[in-house]
């Protein structure tokens, strides 16, 4: 558990595996923090340098002043990634960790080697419901959200267990400012544009049953670029990485032996 103060954000970031290793990064998704990728990193193979961090306003990471950009947030990532002399990475990003997982392959090419876009899009919703979700946030907390929240984050069969109390509560103990300062983000990005121009080894993962980025929507991001694997999870929401790990690592590694970046 580590803290790289980049000056006006500190990010909380976590190192696992081998320091020496070829590098994996995780970037989580809107209110949540770096614990939703525990179960996959526990199933990914030995020699790996996996890198995973809390975004601004989430998790233990510091919380500037809502709203943020997706600018800052892709600068975030890049002065994490140049403060561990990160190059040549599996970028892995879920939901809004994708947005910002196509902003810095757009940006720094050098950083990132290939991309695994997870339950993400070039474009999320539209403005106008941000703009709605931002108000209930600052008016009555992510309380009033969360019930919602889980129907898309997991599939029936995962909500109907103990388990998922546990991220219900992770989500409603993430800061208010933080969750609707990503919001805003969220609203004012379209990367359908420079998403096109990237050309680099990308895989895409959605969930049958995601009610925030259903699997036609991660697929047409995707296929904006050429050569680009799809894998659907069945049963799974938002947050397959969570109700499916052991698919979720499944794929990942086969995709990382695809690509070269493990032997
Ligand atoms: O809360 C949701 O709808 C899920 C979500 C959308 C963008 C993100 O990062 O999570």
């Amino acid at each position: 558990m580590q803290l790289a103060d980049l000056g006006d954000v500190q990010l909380h970031y976590r190192i696992d595996g081998d320091p020496d290793g070829a590098p994996i990064v995780f970037a989580n998704s809107l209110g949540t923090d770096l614990r939703v990728w525990d179960a996959v990193v526990d199933r990914l193979p030995k020699g790996l340098r996996i890198i995973r961090y809390d975004k601004r306003g989430h998790g233990l990471s510091s919380c500037p002043p809502a709203p943020y950009s997706m600018g800052a947030l892709v600068r975030d990532a890049e002065r994490l990634l140049d403060h561990l002399q990160v190059r040549d990475c599996m970028f892995v990003g879920l939901s809004i960790g994708g947005m910002i997982a196509q902003g810095l392959a757009v940006k720094r090419l050098d950083q990132i080697r290939a991309l695994v876009l997870s339950n993400t899009a070039a474009k999320i919703g539209t403005a106008e419901m941000w703009k709605e979700r931002v108000q209930t946030v600052q008016r009555d907390g992510i309380e009033a959200l969360a019930d919602a929240v889980m129907e898309r984050w997991f599939a029936r069969g995962f909500r109907a267990t103990p388990e998922l109390q546990l991220w219900r509560n992770m989500l409603v103990q993430q800061s208010r400012d933080g969750y609707a300062g990503c919001c805003a983000a969220i609203a004012g990005t379209d990367f359908y544009t420079p998403t096109s121009g990237l050309r680099l080894p990308c895989l895409g993962i959605a969930g049958s049953e995601d009610g925030s980025t259903p699997p036609d929507l991660v697929r047409e991001t995707v296929d904006l670029i050429p050569g680009s694997q799809f894998h659907l999870i069945r049963r799974a929401g938002h947050i397959p990485c969570v109700e499916h790990p052991d698919e979720y690592a499944e794929r990942l590694t086969a995709f990382m032996r695809e690509t070269g970046h493990i032997g």
